[in-house]
């Protein structure tokens, strides 16, 4: 019996393909060429499962072009880049990747946190650029992370990773905004107090953004947002661009209207607006909080067990619109 074909949308570990091709004809762009749209479908049109990243977009233009697909499997827990519902319109199952990436993810956010507040992309740059001929009692004061109050908006499996970190290992009194109130004992685990958003920006001397893009996330952080916080604050966001207006960020951090803030994601990535270009006190990563070399191993193979999973044993690990799979026959290969 013929094996079921898959493509790899983009350069990936030579273990992962290696353990695809044993169930899969795998097709990888393993040269990471940037395919258009139609590029993409061209190679995916005669496919039945797609191993994705959060950078290849899934949408009602491209499943219409790819009759064959019946699953993607992003290699992201975000998933924004896929149109869920013209995926479950097209009778497409999308999986993502939760819980590998939490920890490794938590100790970026924070390692963004630490770097923003106590300036040390901004001190390293001025120090680089030859500028330090004597020690000043106020060089590059930054704020207290230690002892302060943090306050994450997405309070989930990366946001409460975060606040365990600031609570147990700096005593930071932690604060937390979500749709919804979490249960008493993650509360006690995390040392955490559930506040409106607007108590959280006024409070906060750090805010943490943790939360998956949505129409409704979409500039969580924007201009009022902004002067509702500290003037001594840090904002960091490691969750995805648009969740913060870039602009009205840089703006507020040209005028001190914040003291810092660390970027992992931006709007309209991998470009990067100007304005955060120029202002100084500001830390800023190409989309890597998860890269550790172990997570992101962890995060493929879960991608590629969900891939086999489904086409080979009907059975994914990490659904997200378990519907398209109805309650009869495997539709698995
Ligand atoms: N920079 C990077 O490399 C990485 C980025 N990420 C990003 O982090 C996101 C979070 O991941 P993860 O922790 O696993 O997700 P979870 O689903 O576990 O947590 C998300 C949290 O956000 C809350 N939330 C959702 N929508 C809103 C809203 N509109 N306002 C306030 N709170 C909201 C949810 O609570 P409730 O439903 O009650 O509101 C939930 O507690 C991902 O979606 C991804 O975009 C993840 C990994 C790496
Ligand atoms: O998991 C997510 O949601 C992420 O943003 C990151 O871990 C990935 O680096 C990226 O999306 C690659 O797939």
């Amino acid at each position: 019996m013929s094996k079921p074909r898959i493509l790899i949308a983009r350069a990936m570990f030579p273990e992962t393909i290696e353990k695809l091709s044993e169930y899969f004809e795998v097709e990888s762009n393993q040269e990471d060429i940037a395919w258009s749209q139609d590029e993409f479908a061209r190679h995916l049109q005669d496919k039945q499962g797609v191993f994705t990243t959060g950078s290849d977009r899934i949408d009602a233009d491209l499943l219409a072009k790819c009759p064959q697909l019946k699953i993607c499997a992003n290699m992201a827990v975000g998933y924004n880049n896929f149109d869920l519902a013209a995926m479950t319109a097209a009778g497409v199952l999308g999986t993502n990747a939760p819980g590998v990436l939490n920890e490794t993810t938590a100790d970026f956010g924070f390692a963004l946190l630490m770097a923003a507040a106590r300036r040390v992309s901004e001190s390293e740059h001025w120090l680089r650029a030859g500028q330090w001929d004597r020690w000043r009692y106020d060089l590059f004061a930054g704020t207290d992370v230690h002892g302060s109050t943090l306050g994450i908006i997405g309070m989930g499996r990366i946001g409460q990773g975060i606040a365990r970190r600031g609570a147990h290992g700096f005593g930071m009194q932690v604060i937390y905004h979500n749709r919804s109130r979490l249960d008493a004992a993650t509360e006690a685990e995390c040392k955490a107090r559930y506040v409106s958003k607007e108590e959280l920006l006024r409070t906060a001397d750090h805010v943490v953004l943790v939360v998956p893009f949505t129409p409704e996330s979409r500039h969580t952080i924007g201009a009022s947002e902004l002067a509702m916080m500290k003037p001594t604050a840090t904002l960091v966001n490691v969750a995805r661009g648009g969740i913060v207006d870039d602009v009205a960020l840089a703006a507020a951090l040209k005028d001190k209207r914040i003291a810092a803030a660390g970027l992992d994601v931006f709007e309209g990535e991998p470009k990067v607006h100007p304005d955060l270009l120029t202002v100084p006190n500001i830390v800023l990563t190409p989309h890597i909080a998860s890269a550790s070399m172990a997570t992101r191993l962890a995060m493929a193979d879960l991608a590629a067990d969900n891939l086999i999973g489904f086409l080979i044993h009907g059975k994914p690990l990490t659904p997200l619109n378990q519907e398209v799979m109805g309650g009869g026959d495997s539709i698995g290969a």
